[in-house]
């Protein structure tokens, strides 16, 4: 049987996999990066990157078809469905061929082609028959869709992230499983680009966010666009012909739509199961997932280091990175290891309105500043004037510590009010930069202004309060 001797094993080559050997082989560590496809990384090949690419092509039919309301006359968009698939699948492949190339340029004996799992804290078996002994272990092994009971024997009527991008063409019409971020974003783009579209979630808010103004503006502004069932329990069955059918009560009645394909957007699970953890020697939960440290990504005391998807914390691609290196640099220094500080939350959903989400959720000492983008000046001159966005911060003494937003552009607020977050800034800080005018971030005056008020914070003598021109009563 053969037998690898390494410093650090990383158990999948994804974002934050190929960040921790990247980390612990720049450490000096002697470096062995496991995984079966090496198929490019969740986020290029079936996630953050080809869902953009699909929502591109949704926004590019959309604005053509809201170009009447300025006057220039186009007419309803013809989709060219096997088009837009194949410019998704041919930007994508692009994107997966560089992270592949980074792959292969990795030094020789660095990788293998294989599924890992424990056989002891320091010790891994391949389905190779390999034995990996390693200092330190990082499991970076990511997530995968959970199909709920009733969609998982309907075959291949029913769609996940990893199929949809492969169609050949769009769907006439599709029913979507899951309103959170991934439900969203596809329902409304595939919504644009002329798919019969019908969401349906157990919940009764979308993307996971409280009640709220923020969510009722999401909401309204989404329902404007998709049909919407929430707060029910939706089935499925196959037809067949092929096509599916959904049924559901709502308001105390039976219902039933049919769909020629169903996509199933009801959350990810870590992919922990086959890895053995058991015999890991790691404390798991009752759902088989170890404990960890948020800062060091060290599971309890052992040499074993969680990352990205695979520990469910904050499943987004830019923390995937950092846990990725910050795993690689205390694997690589084990058992001499360090705490990082971690970034502010900062999530982001690439509906329109975009959803954001930055720090912490408000708390009864906190101060909530609001505004409205249907009033917002510029919002309006481009004709995307919805969405409320909310702006936290600690009621003693202003300083920034949140935001819920929906609105235009929200994607970059959200990046602003992170960094100032970042920064310790309080509301009259951030209030006391320059605005350009008139610009979306100038929404955000509003929101500061009320905090401002609200607590007494002064504001500098230099600033002139009166309305912007396009802003109506917004604050
Ligand atoms: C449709 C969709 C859209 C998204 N959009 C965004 C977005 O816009 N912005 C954003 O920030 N995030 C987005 N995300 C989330 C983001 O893609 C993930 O958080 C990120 O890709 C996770 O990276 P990872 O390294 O943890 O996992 P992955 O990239 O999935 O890597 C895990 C690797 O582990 C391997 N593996 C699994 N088991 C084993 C084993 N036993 N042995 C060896 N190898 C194994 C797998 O083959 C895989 O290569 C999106 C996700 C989806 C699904
Ligand atoms: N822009 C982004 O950053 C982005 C985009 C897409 C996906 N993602 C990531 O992908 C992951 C998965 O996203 P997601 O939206 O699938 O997960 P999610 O858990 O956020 O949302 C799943 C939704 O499905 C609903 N649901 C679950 N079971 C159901 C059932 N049986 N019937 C009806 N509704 C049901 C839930 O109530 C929830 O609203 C997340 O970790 C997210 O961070 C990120």
């Amino acid at each position: 049987m053969a037998e690898i001797h390494v410093d650090v094993a990383i158990i999948g080559a994804g974002t934050a996999g190929l960040a921790a050997e990247r980390k612990a082989r720049a450490e000096g560590a002697r470096t062995l990066l496991i995984d079966p496809y090496f198929a490019g990384t969740t986020c290029a090949s079936v996630g953050c990157m080809p869902s953009k690419l699909l929502i591109a092509a949704g926004n590019a039919a959309h604005n053509v078809r809201k170009a009447g309301e300025f006057g220039v006359e186009t007419g309803e968009p013809r989709i060219d469905g096997p088009k837009v698939m194949a410019r998704v699948r041919r930007l994508r492949d692009d994107f997966v061929s560089g992270v592949k190339k980074q792959i292969a340029d990795l030094p020789d004996g660095v990788t293998v082609k294989a599924t890992a799992r424990f056989v002891s804290p320091t010790e891994l078996s391949l389905d190779d028959g390999t034995q990996v002994l390693a200092k330190a272990i990082i499991i970076a092994a990511g997530s995968s869709p959970v199909i709920p009971a009733p969609f998982e024997d309907l075959g291949d009527v029913v769609i996940t992230n990893e199929t949809l991008f492969e169609l050949e063409d769009l769907p006439q019409s599709i029913g979507v499983i899951g309103a959170g971020p991934l439900g969203l974003e596809l329902a409304q783009t595939l919504a644009r680009l002329g798919v019969q579209v019908e969401v349906f979630d157990r919940s009764a808010q979308l993307a996971g966010l409280d009640e709220g103004e923020p969510e009722t503006s999401l909401r309204r502004a989404l329902k404007a666009e998709l049909g919407f069932h929430l707060e029910v329990e939706p089935e499925a069955r196959r037809n067949d012909d092929g096509s599916v059918t959904v049924s559901w009560t709502e308001n105390g009645e039976a219902r039933q739509a049919h769909f020629e394909k169903l996509m199933v957007a009801t959350g990810r699970a870590a992919n922990l199961e086959g890895l053995d953890l058991e015999k890991s020697g790691l404390q798991l939960d009752d759902n088989g997932a170890p404990a960890f440290d948020k800062g060091t990504l060290q599971c309890g005391q052992s040499p074993v280091f969680i990352v990205g998807d695979a520990n469910g914390a904050r499943p987004i691609l830019h923390e995937a990175s950092t846990e990725g290196t910050i795993a690689g640099a205390n694997a690589a220094s084990y058992p001499d290891i360090k705490s990082f500080e971690r970034f502010t939350r900062l999530q982001v959903m690439f509906t329109e309105p975009n959803m954001a989400k930055v720090g912490a959720d408000p708390d009864e000492d906190t101060i909530v500043g609001r505004v409205d983008f249907a009033d917002q000046g510029r919002a309006r001159a481009m004709g995307v004037n919805q969405g409320v966005c909310e702006i936290y911060a600690k009621a003693k003494c202003g300083a920034l510590t949140g935001a819920t937003l929906v609105g235009p552009d929200a994607e970059h607020l959200a990046h602003l009010l992170c960094w100032e977050i970042e920064n310790g800034s309080k509301a009259s800080d951030l209030l006391n930069k320059p605005f350009y005018h008139p610009t979306l971030e100038e929404g955000l005056k509003t929101a500061l202004k009320q905090i401002c008020q609200e607590i007494g914070l002064p504001k500098p003598d230099s600033r002139d309060d009166a309305e912007l021109p396009g802003d109506f009563g917004s604050d």
